[in-house]
């Protein structure tokens, strides 16, 4: 029986997913596997029961990889599975900062009463007027799942589009439209385009890469929207653009006491996301990962460990290993078998960075004897008998 523990709400359609086998627990010392959305893991202390966290989401900013790596925790996300929720609200994000909707929402709403509404709007109509997308330069920074298709969908709107993404995967750019320009140089997108939009995670080298460097080479009145992460914009140099007239409008996804209220900014409550089919779509993808690592042992989807799968064990007995990736260890784990007279009938070594992973099928159930001296091998994280 596994436990699992959900720390945000996570889909019905995904939790259903989980058989007889599974539990779900409030207690998060007892669970095997952690579900969780944004809720922040950073200062959490994490059980050694616990062998995998899935993100039902892109960005794991939230989650405190290497400190999972460390203690054997693998930690998924789930790519993609949200993408079209947020590529959709950024151009819905894009048509706010080009037409003043929103004002015109209001000043409807504060006329509701009024008897000759439908004669006045067409004299209080030209304050709201605005600019079309249409014929517009598209500047989008990052070209993974969401950077890819906004930008191919921009096309289809009449859009001129420009990428940046110097670590491109080769299924980013099989996806992308040959209709969007491939730039190599970040400053042609800020000299160039009237919409500039993010789509990079949150990393050491990603925060406040729109800087005010990158505001001041952009065009006066440009648009930059951002329904990545907050962090990745630099906030006082983005106010400032503002008040200076270079940035026309702020669109993001992530309202903070920066930028909650200011001039300039259309702010969002994270809603990119938050859509029935994302929601549904992260859920599933989550499950299925964690099912696939506590049943199978398989690694899909993972942000700390490497990939591994071995498909479904048909032999006797099946060991997962999570170890450092260090020279020699492959030969004391086989050591530590042969020993113990358990024949090694398949097994896959992978790994990435600091960390690896092994699995290894066996033709005889493995013994607590020899489990025992596989756990005292230096640098063994994490030893589970998935089999
Ligand atoms: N608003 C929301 O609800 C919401 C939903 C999903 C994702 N997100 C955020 O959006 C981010 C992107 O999501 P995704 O699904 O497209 O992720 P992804 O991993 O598919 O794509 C990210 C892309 O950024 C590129 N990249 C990394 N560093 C870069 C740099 N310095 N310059 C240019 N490109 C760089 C990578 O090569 C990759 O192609 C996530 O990390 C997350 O923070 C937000
Ligand atoms: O779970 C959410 O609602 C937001 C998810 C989003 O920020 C992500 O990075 O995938």
């Amino acid at each position: 029986m596994f436990q699992y523990h959900c720390l945000n709400p996570i889909a019905g359609v995904g939790l259903d997913l989980f058989s007889q086998d599974y539990k779900k627990t409030d207690d998060i010392n007892q669970a095997q596997a952690v579900l969780v959305r944004s809720a922040s893991m950073h200062d959490m202390e994490l059980s050694k029961e616990l062998c995998a966290v899935a993100r039902a989401g892109a960005g794991v900013n939230n989650i405190p990889l290497e400190k999972c790596a460390e203690q054997g925790i693998v930690v998924f996300n789930t790519p993609g599975a949200n993408a079209n929720g947020v590529k959709e609200l950024v151009f819905a994000g894009m048509l706010l900062a080009s037409r003043d909707i929103t004002g015109g929402i209001h000043w409807v709403q504060e006329n509701k009463d009024n008897e000759n509404i439908s004669k006045d709007v067409e004299k209080a109509k030209k304050a709201f007027a605005g600019c079309e997308i249409s014929g517009k330069k598209l500047g989008v920074l990052g070209l993974g799942a969401i950077g890819v298709k906004v930008a191919n969908a921009a096309t289809h709107l009449g859009m001129e589009v420009y990428g940046y993404d110097p670590f491109i995967s080769v299924n980013a750019a099989w996806s992308l439209s040959r209709n969007v320009k491939h730039i190599s140089n970040v400053e042609d997108i800020y000299r160039e385009c009237d919409y500039i939009t993010i789509h990079v995670p949150l990393l050491e080298d990603t925060k406040k890469m729109l800087n005010k460097e990158a505001f001041a080479q952009m065009k006066d009145g440009v648009v930059v929207l951002n329904f990545a992460r907050d962090l990745l914009v630099d906030e006082v140099a983005i106010l400032d653009a503002i008040k200076e007239g270079k940035v026309k409008k702020y669109v993001s996804d992530f309202p903070n006491s920066a930028t909650a209220g200011k001039e300039g900014c259309i702010l969002i409550p994270h809603l990119g996301a938050s859509t029935e089919e994302s929601e549904d779509n992260c859920a599933v993808m989550a499950v299925q990962e964690v099912k696939d690592f506590l049943e199978n042992g398989n690694i899909r989807n993972s942000v700390n460990y490497p990939n591994c799968d071995m498909g479904i064990c048909s032999s006797a007995g099946r060991v997962a290993i999570l170890h450092k990736n260090v020279k020699g260890i492959i030969g004391k784990y086989t050591a530590v078998m042969a020993d113990n007279n358990i024949n090694i009938s398949d097994m896959t070594n992978k790994s990435r960075g600091n960390y690896a992973y092994s699995l290894l099928d066996i033709d005889s159930p493995v013994t607590e004897v020899a489990i025992e001296q596989l756990k005292k091998i230096d640098s063994v994280l994490k030893i589970r008998v998935v089999k």
